[in-house]
């Protein structure tokens, strides 16, 4: 296809088979076209920025060169897959990015064909692709997998499982390790710094050429085994490389913005590549919009945007961030005890612990994205008498939860986990909820599970988790801000194990765990008006639970109601159980409990969510009116159900 006159290339564009046709000379125009449409419309959804701007060239390089969606394209985390959904039919939808009802942020197998495994959680390409090449060679279907995956996502431990399988099984797998030097933060770890030395390696690339020439010339002409006889000789010589000596043919580093550096070794791994092979570009995160390139972050995750200069629009807070809460409670125990230290797994400004990277750089460890690590370098530093606070998102902290049981909880290891993300968290939709902490901590004998209320509680939780030393404990908050209720000075330390009345009543008695607190207590205003007078409570542990406090409700109430932002198996199981077997529910008590519903619920805002899931205030009124079937008309009319 040659571009028609005064035609965007990029309106001609509707599938990758149309891109395989415009010539080789025109992809730089199409790039062009790709980046500004990506800004143009970021800017009105907000979203991942730069890591999508990095791979404009590549993308379309890969659907180029490769056959998708027969060739399978995985990318590692998706955050970068923008240009992607743009060119596989969704250019339509790319406003809808992240919004009710609209394109997920990431990749997504119900959304397209050419998505064939999702993500959104960091370093699982390497493994999806090579399950994806072995079935392929088990049926015997000619096909290449591409797996593309960030230096950053290189730092998770799952992807040299991954690497370390692939170059085993000798599999036809194509990695293309997208090297921009930047993970949210510039990264962390030796494995960046290696990357660096391949990439700036003048003497490397030198005898790299010379090397590769004579493969290249030698896999043509001879079979497998010679050629990885004489690549292997080749690392001698320019000392062969981590990937080569894990079994990959490695290609690289190679500018990953340049058409001709990429489409030739593209080809040519397509033609004659026989084993896996791993080709390092470079590239730039944020490239092509300066805004992003000259920022810090390289506007990895921006809020909408003004095209032209680059200012983001910023809502106008009512109240501080949980996480900025969070980070100063921090820092201020961490003046008051030398002991405390901070522990992230690349996410310092998310989690808020760049707020103590600045005061106490040395008591602050940025692990890289490796959570499994992250717990058990905490459990090390809690063995020898620290107090080490491993902040992880809910999310995230799945990734380490066996680090969780076997390093921390047998142990009885005094780790504090910070986990911010609590519940629904909006635009990231189900992959990044953070549902099921609760359910998969309060069951694990000896640990303190917390859920903060409102601000004012995470302070005092982190006074708590710092004064706690008798075993691991954990306190929850969720993403966004805090409700503005007056914050204490300083937190207060919590007698573990001990909720909180915060209004009395005799009829129904709503027991919350975490911010639900404030719908619980909107919803007893309308109970109470429509003549059932309601006790709310704030749980404050999941565990312990507080027995008396449980007792007392359900002794004095004809309805407990549970209510927390997680999955079943939580604080309301907790509840139910100890309910059960203390035979209270024996004497009539009615008994409902609360919950996210059992579905992945796709990304809208965090309230509209809550409300479809029953967990807002008319929610919790419409359980209690379900509970009483015979309410009177006016009692309905006063409850509006
Ligand atoms: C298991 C996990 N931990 C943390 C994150 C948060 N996260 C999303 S993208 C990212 C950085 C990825 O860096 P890289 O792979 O280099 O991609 P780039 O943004 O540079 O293109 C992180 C830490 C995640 N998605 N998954
Ligand atoms: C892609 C990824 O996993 C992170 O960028 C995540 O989206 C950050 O979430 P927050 O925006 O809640 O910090
Ligand atoms: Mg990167």
């Amino acid at each position: 296809m040659t571009a028609k006159p005064n035609t965007p290339l990029l309106d001609q564009v509707k599938l990758p088979a149309d891109l395989r046709s415009i010539e080789d000379k025109d992809l730089p125009q199409l790039a062009r076209e790709l980046r500004d449409e990506m800004i143009d419309a970021v800017s009105v959804t907000g979203g991942h920025l730069g890591a999508g701007l990095g791979v404009v060239e590549l993308t379309i390089a890969i659907h180029k060169v490769f056959e998708t969606p027969h060739d399978r394209l995985i990318f590692d985390v998706g955050h970068q897959c923008y240009p992607h959904k743009i060119l596989t039919g969704r250019r339509d939808r790319i406003r809808t990015l992240r919004q009710e009802d609209g394109l997920s942020g990431f990749t997504k197998r119900a959304e397209s064909e050419y998505d064939p495994f999702g993500a959104a959680h960091s370093s699982t390409s390497i493994s999806a692709g090579l399950g994806m090449a072995v079935a392929a060679d088990l049926s015997g279907t000619p096909r290449n997998v591409i797996a593309v995956i960030g230096d950053g996502a290189l730092s998770a431990g799952m992807a040299y499982e991954a690497l370390n399988n692939a170059g085993a099984l000798d599999a036809r797998l194509i990695v293309i390790l997208n090297d921009n030097d930047m993970s949210i933060a510039p990264p962390t770890g030796a494995m960046s710094a290696y990357l660096a030395r391949l990439a700036s390696g003048r003497t490397y690339m030198g005898f790299r050429e010379f090397g590769k020439k004579l493969t290249a010339y030698l896999g043509k002409n001879i079979d497998r085994a010679i050629t990885r006889a004489v690549e292997h000789a080749r690392g001698y010589v320019t000392g062969g490389t981590m990937f080569e000596e894990m079994g990959f043919y490695h290609i690289g580093p190679i500018d990953g913005h340049s058409f001709d550096h990429l489409l030739p070794v593209l080809r040519n791994v397509r033609d004659n590549a026989q084993g896996p092979v791993l080709i390092h570009v470079v590239t730039q995160k944020g490239k092509g919009y300066p805004p992003a390139e000259a920022a810090a972050d390289k506007y990895h995750g921006v809020n909408k945007f003004d095209v032209i200069t680059g200012a983001q629009a910023k809502a106008k807070p009512n109240a501080p961030s949980y996480t900025s809460v969070f980070a100063e409670a921090l820092v201020q125990e961490a003046r008051h005890d030398d002991k405390i230290v901070g522990i992230t797994a690349a996410m310092p400004s998310g989690t808020g612990l760049d707020k103590l990277q600045d005061v106490f750089p040395e008591r602050t460890f940025d692990v890289g994205i490796a959570e499994q690590h992250a717990v058990t370098f905490a459990a090390g530093l809690a063995a020898e008498g620290y107090k080490p606070f491993c902040a992880l998102y809910s999310t995230f902290l799945q990734r380490g939860y066996d680090q969780v049981v076997h390093d921390v909880a047998i142990q009885g290891l005094p780790v504090r986990f910070p986990i911010d993300r609590a519940g629904f968290v909006g635009a990231d939709g189900p992959t990044h909820a953070g549902s099921f902490d609760t359910s998969f901590l309060a069951n694990l004998p000896g640990f303190v599970v917390m859920a903060a209320a409102d601000e004012a509680e995470l302070k005092h939780m982190v006074r708590t988790a710092a004064a706690y030393d008798a075993g691991p404990i954990s306190f929850r908050y969720p993403r966004g801000e805090g409700v503005g209720v007056q914050m204490p000075e300083r937190g207060e330390i919590l007698e573990i194990g001990k909720g909180r009345i915060m209004k009395e009543g005799t009829k129904v008695a709503l027991l919350s765990f975490g911010t639900r607190l404030a719908d619980c207590l909107l919803a007893a205003e309308d109970l109470d008006a429509a003549g059932l007078s309601t006790t709310v409570a704030d749980a404050r542990f999941a565990k312990p639970l507080d027995h008396d406090l449980i007792r007392r409700l359900a002794r004095e109430h004809a309805l407990l109601i549970t209510v927390e932002e997680g999955a079943i198996g939580g604080f309301g199981s907790q509840v139910a159980h100890f309910l059960i077997n203390e035979g209270l529910l024996d004497e009539g008590l009615k008994l409902r409990s609360l919950v996210l519903p059992d579905v992945w619920m796709d990304q809208a805002k965090p309230e509209t969510m809550y409300a479809k899931a029953g967990l807002d205030a008319k929610g919790i009124v419409s359980t209690v009116f379900k509970a009483f079937p015979g309410l009177s008309q006016e009692q309905l009319r006063v409850l509006g159900v």
